[in-house]
């Protein structure tokens, strides 16, 4: 607190002041009592303005305090900003150096091993390991890649290995760490919706007791006795909610700031603030309950078809295919089939889509498909790999049927919580099409005679099923388990298969699944369980995903997600841990509480405060008030000044619980809620009335309290 002192006394600024309208009553009032204690000095009203003067100091201390904690955190990141060179990568494939700060959005970035990644982006090219830990404080590198979930990269970041190309997504000043910056600085603080609220309530208190404090001054002349201005303003600055006023900003600090401790950074109070009441919280599978690293392990041949066979389709189907999926299927068949790679130039120019033979069709999220369109003299062979009801479906529609026996592969590796990919072909694959024609001559001759299909066209037919396993982190079922305890309902939201969805959901200990989900089908998922009056929050990392963080009351993305679905939530989790919700809804909701339990303190307060200023103004002239003292205070001046110390002194004295809050237990709300009143509301009413008791025993020592 005393580091910050300075800080606190730099704020006294009126501009500074005025943001918060009970503190600047406070303020105005100091500024007159030191006024009136200049023209008529005296013991008592010095003695008011020198407390006055603490006040709003200890409120300005308190904000203080809080800013203080982020602002080492942000000396560091500042370090971390340093301007870096960068290699811009042009059309032609030369690089140029330029500093980072010279970057725009969309420029390419060749970065190598041992090199700062100068600016945000997505990774479009290449794998590498990254080294993180000045953002995340995580010293294990991570893997970035291209084409999947994997392949946001931060700007400060240091490769460990091999090279990667970088498309820059944010402006330089506008990257995720000087966001993050001006986060734990609180610079990028706005009230939220109920700090506003409560502002409006406690300023409407202000003017009322404001009116009833103006109305003393005629009461007393009335009764005549000339009222005393610096008795009225104490009267008012005691009455008036000044604990929570002073206190407000700096629990919705700490609340931000708790959360940046524990790696997620809140674009908004409001969506913290909004995950203290989360009813439903959605999830995507691969890569937020799974580690999303989802690799081909197996190959199974549909009858009559043996995995190499399948192994030369499911090549080519992948050959262009940049998704780490695409990429892991390459190297299943190419390591564990030995099917024979296509030359380089040919695989360079389908993979940028300019080959006259190869045209790529790349992965989409709403077809759920992808492979190749392979123009040969005999027509067009569209080879295609995808969730099995979206190939079937594919297959039908071109007059070809899935067989039962397919169908059996399809469900058991679901049924396993593995990912099955079908594998289909429509047209003829002769043997006169060249090299990759040659090697699948075998299969072609199947496909013709299952398929019956010559030249362009033909009907599709299923050689297989290419087996994608993924890993269900680890702990994931306990902390759901916390999450139910908590009242609040998982579902994961998966492009997957309903088998493969169903096998995960149990392995991970969810309450509900929805399998086979588009981009739209999340988004509409979220208005639906909104519409229903609930609070959602979304857990993501792709690109599929962003629409959804964006409508999610909280938006939770993972930090190895795509730099589409960062921007659209409004946190992102350093850690890419979805359970970390626990502790965002536990921050919330301890922010929701502490901001609670302080107003309640705050307003009960002003009862001890009534008994120990009001008989002080009117027992010269009505003696029968003298009954109202009951802490049986030294004396008028006594009685003031001690209740004007005791306001002061309370808010000191709540600064630590404003910072560390209230704490919370899962349990009902409305247990909850009966246990903070009985606390701070009788203890609001108690503690004030010990407080002033004590403060006057000292005070009435002082000379000028009569
Ligand atoms: N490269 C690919 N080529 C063809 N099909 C794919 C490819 N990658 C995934 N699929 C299929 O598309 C489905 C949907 O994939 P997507 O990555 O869009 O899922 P999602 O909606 O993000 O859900 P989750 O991330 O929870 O798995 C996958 O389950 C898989 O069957
Ligand atoms: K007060
Ligand atoms: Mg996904």
């Amino acid at each position: 607190m005393i580091t910050s002192l300075p800080q606190a006394i730099r704020k006294l600024s009126p501009r500074a002041q005025a943001r918060n309208p009970v503190m600047f009553v406070v303020y105005i009032g100091a500024v007159i009592t030191t006024l009136l204690a200049i023209w008529q000095p005296s013991w008592f009203a010095w003695a008011v303005t020198v407390w006055l003067w603490f006040t709003v100091v200890f409120a300005n201390l308190a904000e203080a305090v809080a800013e203080g904690r982020g602002r080492a955190q942000a000396d560091s990141l500042r370090k971390v900003k340093q301007d870096t060179t960068a290699r811009r990568l042009d059309d032609k494939g030369a690089t140029t150096e330029v500093p980072g700060s010279a970057l725009r959005i969309g420029d390419l970035i060749v970065v190598e091993a041992g090199e700062v990644i100068a600016g945000d982006g997505d990774v479009v090219d290449g794998i590498a390991t990254v080294d993180e830990s000045a953002i995340t404080g995580e010293s294990a590198p991570v893997v970035r890649e291209s084409g999947g979930d994997r392949s946001a990269v931060t700007g400060g970041t240091v490769v460990l290995s091999d090279r990667i190309v970088v498309k820059i997504t944010t402006a330089p000043g506008e990257t995720f760490v000087d966001r993050m910056i001006a986060l734990v600085e609180g610079a990028a603080r706005k009230k939220t919706p109920n700090e506003i609220a409560l502002d409006i309530l406690l300023t409407s208190l202000t003017i009322i007791f404001l009116l009833a404090v103006v109305a003393v001054g005629p009461m007393q002349q009335y009764a005549g006795q000339e009222p005393d201005p610096i008795k009225l303003i104490a009267l008012l600055v005691c009455l008036i909610p000044t604990t929570i006023g002073a206190l407000l900003s700096s629990i919705g600090i700490a609340g931000m700031d708790r959360l940046v401790q524990r790696n997620v950074l809140a674009m908004s109070g409001r969506a913290v603030e909004a995950a203290g009441d989360i009813d439903t919280l959605l999830m995507d599978k691969t890569g937020t309950i799974t580690f999303g690293n989802r690799r081909a392990t197996e190959l199974l041949g549909a009858a009559g078809i043996d995995a190499v066979d399948l192994a030369r389709v499911a090549y080519i189907c992948s050959l262009a295919d940049d998704t780490p999926e695409g990429r892991s299927i390459v190297e299943l068949c190419v390591g564990d089939f030995a099917v024979e790679e296509i030359d380089p130039a040919t695989l360079a120019a389908a993979r940028a889509h300019q080959h006259p033979e190869y045209e790529a069709v790349p992965f989409t999220a709403e077809t759920r498909m992808s492979g190749i369109d392979r123009h040969g003299r005999e027509g067009t062979v569209e080879y295609r790999k995808g969730a099995a009801d979206a190939v079937a479906r594919w297959v039908v529609a071109g007059g070809g049927e899935v067989t039962a026996s397919v169908l059996e592969q399809v469900e058991r590796v679901s049924s396993g919580g593995a990912t099955p990919l079908m594998v289909a072909v429509r047209g003829s694959v002769g043997a006169d099409e060249g090299s990759v024609g040659a090697k699948t001559g075998s299969v072609g001759g199947k496909v013709g005679s299952v398929g019956g299909g010559g030249g362009g066209g033909g009907v599709p037919v299923v050689l297989g099923v290419i087996v994608l396993s993924d890993v269900v982190k680890p702990g994931m079922s306990e902390r759901f388990a916390q999450l139910r305890a908590m009242g609040i309902k998982t579902v994961m939201v998966t492009g997957d298969n309903p088998l493969t969805a169903k096998a995960i959901a149990a392995e991970a200990g969810v309450d509900d699944f929805v399998a086979e989900a588009t981009p739209e089908d999340k988004l509409a998922l979220i208005r639906k369980e909104q519409s229903g009056g609930r609070l959602v929050a979304m857990t993501g990392d792709g690109t599929n995903d962003a629409p959804a963080l964006a409508q999610a009351d909280v938006g939770l993305a993972m930090n190895t997600g795509t730099s589409a679905a960062k921007e659209a939530g409004n946190m992102v989790d350093l850690d890419s841990d979805p359970t970390k919700l626990i502790d965002v809804v536990a921050i919330g909701k301890q922010l929701l509480i502490t901001r609670g339990a302080l107003t309640t303190f705050s307003l009960a307060n002003d009862l001890a405060k009534y008994f120990a200023i009001l008989p002080a103004l009117f027992s010269s002239i009505y003696p029968q008030l003298d009954a109202l003292n009951i802490m049986h205070l030294h004396s008028a001046q006594s009685a003031i000044v001690s209740a004007v110390i005791f306001n002061a002194l309370v808010i000191v004295a709540l600064i630590p619980l404003s910072l560390r809050g209230v704490r919370y237990r899962p349990a009902a709300a409305s247990r909850l809620l009966g246990r903070n009143l009985m606390i701070y509301g009788i203890g609001g009413v108690i503690t004030p009335f010990l407080g002033i008791w004590l403060i006057d025993l000292v005070v009435r020592l002082l000379p000028g309290m009569g």
